[in-house]
């Protein structure tokens, strides 16, 4: 049998699964967790613990059709001192549950688009979680940018307070897609991003890129990434496109039509790795790529990859705090996410409540099966004796996998690896483990 007949028995070409950035998943969050839970999450956060840090700026310029991701347009920009104001309100807020001593290691504004904030406000911003975290430990401070939105002045303020990673959105550069999904972007405003970026010091770049897109096809996503690497980045994620209209509505305006079969996409992800491999990167889980030197392979080289809201990532503080609309804190305890709607958001900051609107605690089986997940999802292996008191029942869930996906995996009882060809299943063998597809629960396609 060929390898996609393969893939297509294991249900590759329709099947539909959560990203897992978390387990469980955010559709699995409800009203069952609420700001007293979280307060006492916070109040449970040992002395000295390292932080990570994540501010969500849910506001944008322009809003691209293909967009996913929680944000609102602003012409003007007026809406923006009072949204700064309320993080930092929040901020305090939640500093004064936590112990004296705390170590914030790691900070990231995602959006939206942060650049969208002035300097004077991106100084009020930083300067005000300074005053209220201390921000004098981090170890690494990244921001995602839309280089059509930023300029020298905005990314010289972020230099200043120690900006040392920059996620830069980039999608596709070829003009009859970047027309299908609503967002023009040259190569010259993205070269001239980058270069602002490096003469200020920052070399550690990551850019974004989505395949399965309306009109892409391969000769488009070559020329793409030719350009791609002419741009020389440390990290690439290399995303399939969600069409979830009933998560995004803007995506209604995707021409449908012109979106890569099932099939297609599987070819257009293989020419990419097939290209990102050529170039010198290594591969980080499913979507991911990196320099052999970025910290992100170094990480992987030393198993001590992880999941987040963003991907992956080096980070291993056991606590994440999220401020901003729609942000999701992670505790060991488990997850709390703020309210999505910014109005009401600021409301209940300005009320004096930390904003939760829902989450999930975390059971034994969660910690397990988000633990495996997770190994899976960066490693496309299992290693029995990492769950520790739960390795029984790791072994017993890695048999499963074996009784559903005997040719895909090898499994001598202490090490599972999927083996190559079969690594487009992943995210389907992970759904596998744990109870995630409720009826009614819409996901992204798993190719
Ligand atoms: C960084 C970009 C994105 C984030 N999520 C998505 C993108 C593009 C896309 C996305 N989010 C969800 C789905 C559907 C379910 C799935 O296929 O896994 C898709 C395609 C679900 C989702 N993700 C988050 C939440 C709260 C939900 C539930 C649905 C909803 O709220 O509408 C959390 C979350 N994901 C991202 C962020 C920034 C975020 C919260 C801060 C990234
Ligand atoms: C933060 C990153 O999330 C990715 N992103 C945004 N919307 C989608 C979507 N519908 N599907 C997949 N990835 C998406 C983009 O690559 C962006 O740069
Ligand atoms: N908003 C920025 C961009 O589109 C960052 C990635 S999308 C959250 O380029
Ligand atoms: S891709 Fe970036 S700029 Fe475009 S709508 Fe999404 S968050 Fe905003």
């Amino acid at each position: 049998m060929s390898i996609r007949s393969k893939l297509r028995r294991h249900g590759l070409f329709d099947a539909r699964v959560p990203r897992f950035t978390s387990y469980p998943p955010a559709t699995r969050f409800t009203a069952a967790v609420g700001s007293a839970d979280y307060a006492a999450w916070l109040g449970q956060v040992p002395s000295k613990q390292a932080i990570s840090l994540y501010v969500h700026v849910p506001f944008c310029r322009r809003l691209c059709w293909f967009c996913a991701c929680r944000t609102q347009g602003t012409k003007t920009g007026t809406a923006l001192g009072g949204y700064v104001a309320s993080l930092l309100s929040e901020a305090a807020l939640i500093r004064r549950q936590l112990p004296p001593e705390i170590r914030i290691t790691r900070l990231h504004l995602g959006g939206g688009t942060p650049t969208i904030l002035p300097p004077e406000l991106i100084d009020r911003l930083l300067g005000g979680l300074d005053r209220v975290f201390g921000l004098g430990a981090l170890d690494e401070f990244s921001v995602e940018i839309d280089p059509t939105e930023c300029d020298r002045e905005r990314l010289a303020m972020l230099a200043q307070y120690g900006l040392n990673r920059a996620s830069i959105g980039i999608q596709d550069f070829e003009p009859r897609v970047q027309v299908a999904i609503g967002r023009a972007q040259s190569l010259m405003v993205t070269t001239e991003a980058i270069d602002s970026l490096r003469d200020l010091g920052i070399h550690a770049i990551n850019l974004d890129l989505l395949y399965g897109l309306p009109y892409q096809r391969r000769d488009t996503l070559s020329r793409t990434l030719d350009h791609v690497l002419q741009l020389d980045p440390s990290r690439l994620a290399l995303y399939g496109y969600a069409h979830v209209p009933w998560v995004s509505k803007r995506q209604v305006m995707i021409p449908t039509e012109a979106l890569p079969s099932p099939e297609e996409r599987l070819d257009l992800t293989e020419l990419a790795q097939h290209w990102l491999l050529g170039a010198g990167f290594r591969q980080i889980g499913i979507d991911h790529f990196a320099r052999p030197d970025d910290s992100l392979a170094i990480a992987f080289n030393e198993r001590r990859l992880a999941r987040n809201f963003q991907g992956y990532t080096d980070d291993r503080a056991p606590v994440l705090i999220g401020l901003g609309a729609s942000s999701i804190s992670r505790h060991p305890a488990g997850y709390a996410q703020n309210e999505p709607s910014t109005g009401r958001y600021q409301a209940r900051v300005a009320r004096g409540e930390l904003p939760i609107a829902r989450g999930t605690a975390l059971t034994e089986t969660d910690l397990l099966v988000g633990h495996m997940v997770e190994s899976l999802m960066c490693y496309h292996d299992l290693r029995i004796e990492e769950f520790g008191a739960s390795a029984g029942e790791a072994a017993a869930r890695a048999a499963q996998l074996v009784q559903d996906f005997g040719d895909c995996v090898e499994f001598d009882g202490r090490l599972l690896r999927v083996k190559h060809w079969a690594w487009p299943l992943t995210r389907i063998m992970a759904a596998s483990l744990g109870s995630t597809s409720e009826p009614g629960q819409r996901f992204s396609a798993a190719v």
